[in-house]
């Protein structure tokens, strides 16, 4: 979450105009490369309110053998990604979500999957940890720490829910961001073409049952054998897909969010107020041998 020292005014209205960038991830182009040419198309988008890259495109969600190499602090004086999308966030002068990297430094050795947010000054507003790792017992899951906490950022028109990937299957996560005041889901992905169909239910399930909406960036191309499902989207807080591109090429999915449609969805078919349980238990009581 935003710091007690970075107090910041969100209005939750008005008019989002969001750029997403499905990055190709090409094993033949070199992190470098890649980073400088993310920077320039960031830059493109100048005049977007929102901006946003999908997961680990530097190295590749799935290029496991690189991650330990590719590991780069989260602080611009630091780290090279950190750094070129604070340039490019300022130049463009976007809110930059600005997908996530490897991250090294945060804790001793330990290594993360960290989403880095920038405001259009450049500066490091959010960095969220994945707290679901793929890969059961290997890949992901055994090379890299777990994030512990939840993420707002108070974008100054929506307050931005953080969410990675493979947190999309569990509905717990998105539930704590709506009640943190989330109006929209950020979801950078590197997610395969074999799930794409539970990509595109998920990701619409998420905006339906918090009423919120969802922006998720997928990843182009193939990198270490895996094809990516691209299939970025924007849905709203009724479940429509309001923009979506149906292949996995490298390009730019465009939508315009009226936030007004948060409450108003919300305040015409109030199911959030229908809630029965929270935090696992009866809100007015507790559980005792099934019955209140
Ligand atoms: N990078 C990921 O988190 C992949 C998630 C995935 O493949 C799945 O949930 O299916």
């Amino acid at each position: 979450m935003l710091g007690p020292d970075r107090p910041r005014q969100t209005k939750d209205g008005g008019t989002v105009r969001a750029s997403l960038l499905q990055i190709e991830v090409d094993p033949d182009e070199s992190v470098n490369s890649r980073r400088e040419r993310v920077a320039s198309l960031v830059r493109s988008q100048a005049g977007a309110d929102l901006v946003v890259l999908p997961e680990l495109w530097t190295v590749g969600a799935f290029a496991f053998d690189r991650f330990a190499a590719e590991a780069e602090s989260t602080d611009p004086e630091h780290g090279a990604t950190a750094l070129a999308m604070s340039a490019a966030a300022r130049d463009a002068g976007v809110w930059l979500h600005a997908g996530s990297i490897v991250e090294k430094g945060h804790r001793g050795g330990a290594l993360y999957n960290t989403s880095l947010v920038f405001s259009p000054a450049g500066e490091p507003v959010a960095a969220y940890r994945k707290i679901h790792r793929f890969g059961f017992d290997r890949g992901e899951a055994t090379l890299l720490s777990a994030g512990t906490e939840p993420v707002t950022v108070a974008h100054p028109q929506a307050t931005l829910g953080l969410a990675t990937c493979y947190d999309l299957r569990f509905p717990e996560l998105f539930r704590a961001l709506t009640d943190s005041g989330a109006r929209a889901f950020v979801v950078p992905a590197g997610w395969p073409e074999k799930r794409a169909a539970h990509w595109d239910l998920l990701a619409r399930a998420r905006a339906v049952e918090n009423q919120t909406f969802v922006l998720a960036c997928g990843t182009a191309g193939a990198h270490a054998g895996v094809a990516q499902a691209g299939r970025t989207a924007v849905i709203d807080p009724w479940g429509e897909v309001l923009a979506q591109t149906d292949g996995n090429e490298e390009t730019v999915v465009t939508a315009e969010l009226d936030l007004a449609q948060v409450e108003k969805v919300r305040e015409s078919f109030p199911v959030l107020k229908d809630r029965v349980l929270k935090d696992g238990v009866l809100k007015d009581g507790v559980l005792k041998d099934g019955v209140r």
